[in-house]
C-alpha cells in the first residue's frame, strides 16, 4: 500500500490473506470519479460462509447461542484503489477469491451470480468489466441515498467518529441520536455534494460544485508538476499562499478594511499577485503554488456549504470525501471559513471515515435484500486495528489521523435471519 493507502506490492496482499483465510462475507464498492472505495466485513476465525448463508463452525460468541450463528462477529475493513488503476482492485478481488464469497448469492456461490453491492457513477460505467473479468454482476445503489445511509450510520453506531478541528485543536463531538437531524452533508470527493439530511433515508440534495477534489488535484497538477495527490499535499505543507494570494493588506497598503470586517491578512483574491507581477509559473515556488490552490478550493467548498445552511436554517455541516484525508490545513481552512461567515453560528465537523460514506451506505444496502438473509446489522465499534491484524495480533491503539481510513477497522457484529 503506498502512502495513499492504495494498494499495490506483495507486502500488503499477504496481510490481506489473513483476512481473507477469516472469511469475508460480505463486501460493497463505491467506484468514483478518483478513486474506488472497498468495505468489506471480514468474520471472525470461528464462523465460515457456506453458500452465501454465513453460519458457524463453533460457538460464535454471540449473545443468542444459535447454532446457525444469526450473529456474526468480525470486522469491517477499509480499502481505497485509484480509479484509473481498476485493474489492480480487480487483481486484488481475484486474488483474493473476493467473487466467489464477498457478495449474496442465489444459493449456489460457485456459480456465476455473485452480486455486489456497488455505488457510485463507476458502477454504471465498469459494470461490464466486472462481468467480464469476475463474473460478478454489480447491484447499484444510489450514491446519495448511501452517503447519508453511510453517514447515519457512522453517526449513530461509531464513536469518536465525528470531529471539529480549528487552530490544530481536534475535539472529538458527542452526538445526541436524538439530536442530529437535520444537518448538512458536504461530500467533497472529485466534485461537492450537498445534502440536506432530515433522518433515515430522508434527504435531498440541495447543491453542488463543479470546483472540488479534483478540480485541486487537477490543476494543482498541471501547476506543479506533482504526481500523486499526496505529493501536492506534501508541496502544501510547506509552501505560503501570500506570495500568490492578494491579501486585503496589499491592496489597503497594509491596513485592515475593518469597516466590513476584513482583516489585512485575509485573501482579497486568491492567486491575484500573479496578476501584476512580471513573473512566470516557474518563478514562483511549487510549495506556495500549492498551498494557494488548496486554500482557495477549502475556503470557497466551506463558504459553499456555509451559504446553504443559513438557506436551511442548518447549525452543523459534517464534510465527508477523500478531500479532506484528515489533512490539517484543508479541515482548519474549511472550520475558519465556516466560523468566520457564520459569525460562529453554524460548525464544520469532520468524518473519520470521510471517504467511505458512500461505500458504507451501499454495504448497509444488504440489509434491505431478502435474498441475503441480511435482517440488520449492529456494529459496535471498538479500537481500530491494522487490516495486517486481522487473524490476531496485538491492538494498535495510536490510529494516525492522516492513516485512520486505512487502519481503522470496526470491529462489529452482523445479524443476519436464519
Ligand atoms: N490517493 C489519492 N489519489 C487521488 N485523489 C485523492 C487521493 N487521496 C485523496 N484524493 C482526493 O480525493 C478526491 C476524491 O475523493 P473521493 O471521495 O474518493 O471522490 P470520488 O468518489 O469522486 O472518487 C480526489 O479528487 C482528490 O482530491
Ligand atoms: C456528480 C457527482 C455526484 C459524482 O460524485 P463524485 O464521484 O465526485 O464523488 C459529484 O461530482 C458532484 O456532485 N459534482 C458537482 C456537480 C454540481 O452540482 O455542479
Amino acid at each position: 500500500m503506498d502512502r495513499n493507502g492504495v494498494m499495490e506490492g506483495e507486502l500488503e496482499g499477504k496481510e490481506m490473506n489473513k483476512c481473507v483465510e477469516e472469511e469475508v462475507s460480505h463486501l460493497a464498492l463505491d467506484i468514483g470519479g478518483s478513486l474506488i472505495k472497498m468495505v468489506y466485513f471480514c468474520v471472525s476465525n470461528n464462523c465460515s460462509v457456506h453458500q452465501g448463508i454465513l453460519s458457524s463452525k463453533g460457538s460464535c460468541g454471540l449473545s443468542n447461542g444459535n447454532a446457525n450463528c444469526s450473529v456474526l462477529k468480525g470486522k469491517l475493513h477499509f480499502l481505497k484503489f485509484e480509479t484509473t488503476k481498476i485493474n489492480e482492485c480487480l487483481e486484488f478481488l481475484s486474488s483474493k477469491q473476493f467473487h466467489r464469497n464477498g457478495g449474496y448469492c442465489h444459493g449456489d456461490c460457485a456459480s456465476d451470480k455473485n452480486i455486489i453491492k456497488a455505488t457510485g457513477g463507476g458502477a454504471f460505467k465498469f459494470a461490464d468489466l466486472f462481468k467480464e473479468k469476475l463474473g460478478m454482476t454489480l447491484d447499484k445503489v444510489d450514491e446519495m441515498d448511501s452517503l447519508v445511509a453511510g453517514a447515519n450510520f457512522l453517526l449513530k453506531e461509531a464513536s469518536r467518529e465525528a470531529f471539529t478541528y480549528m487552530d490544530g485543536q481536534k475535539e472529538y463531538v458527542q452526538i445526541d441520536q436524538k439530536d442530529l437531524y437535520p444537518y448538512l452533508l458536504v461530500n467533497i470527493g472529485s466534485g461537492v455534494s450537498m445534502i440536506k439530511v432530515d433522518g433515515d433515508g430522508k434527504f435531498e440534495r440541495v447543491s453542488g460544485t463543479s470546483v472540488g477534489g479534483g478540480t485541486f488535484l487537477g490543476l494543482g497538477k498541471l501547476l506543479t508538476k506533482c504526481k500523486s495527490f499526496d505529493e501536492l499535499l506534501e508541496l502544501s505543507h510547506s509552501g505560503n499562499n501570500r506570495v500568490i494570494d492578494m491579501l486585503v493588506g496589499d491592496i489597503f497598503g497594509g491596513m485592515d478594511y475593518s469597516k466590513i470586517g476584513l482583516a489585512s491578512t485575509a485573501i482579497a483574491s486568491s492567486f491575484g499577485k500573479a496578476v501584476s507581477e512580471d513573473k512566470d509559473l516557474e518563478d514562483y515556488r511549487a510549495e506556495d503554488v500549492a498551498r494557494s490552490l488548496l486554500r482557495m478550493i477549502s475556503n470557497n467548498i466551506g463558504q459553499i456549504a456555509y451559504l446553504n445552511a443559513l438557506r436551511f436554517g442548518l447549525k452543523r455541516i459534517f464534510f465527508g470525501g477523500f478531500f479532506i484525508r484528515g489533512h490539517a490545513y484543508t479541515m482548519d481552512t474549511i472550520s475558519v471559513a465556516v466560523n468566520f461567515w457564520s459569525k460562529g453560528e453554524a460548525k464544520a465537523m469532520f468524518l473519520r471515515h470521510e471517504g467511505f460514506l458512500g461505500a458504507l451506505g451501499a454495504f448497509m444496502s444488504y440489509k434491505e435484500d431478502g435474498l441475503t438473509d441480511l435482517m440488520a446489522h449492529h456494529f459496535v465499534e471498538q479500537v481500530p486495528i491494522k487490516p495486517s491484524l486481522c487473524a490476531g495480533g496485538s491492538l494498535n491503539n495510536s490510529s494516525i489521523l492522516e492513516d485512520v481510513n486505512e487502519n481503522g477497522s470496526i470491529e462489529c457484529t452482523v445479524q443476519l435471519s436464519n
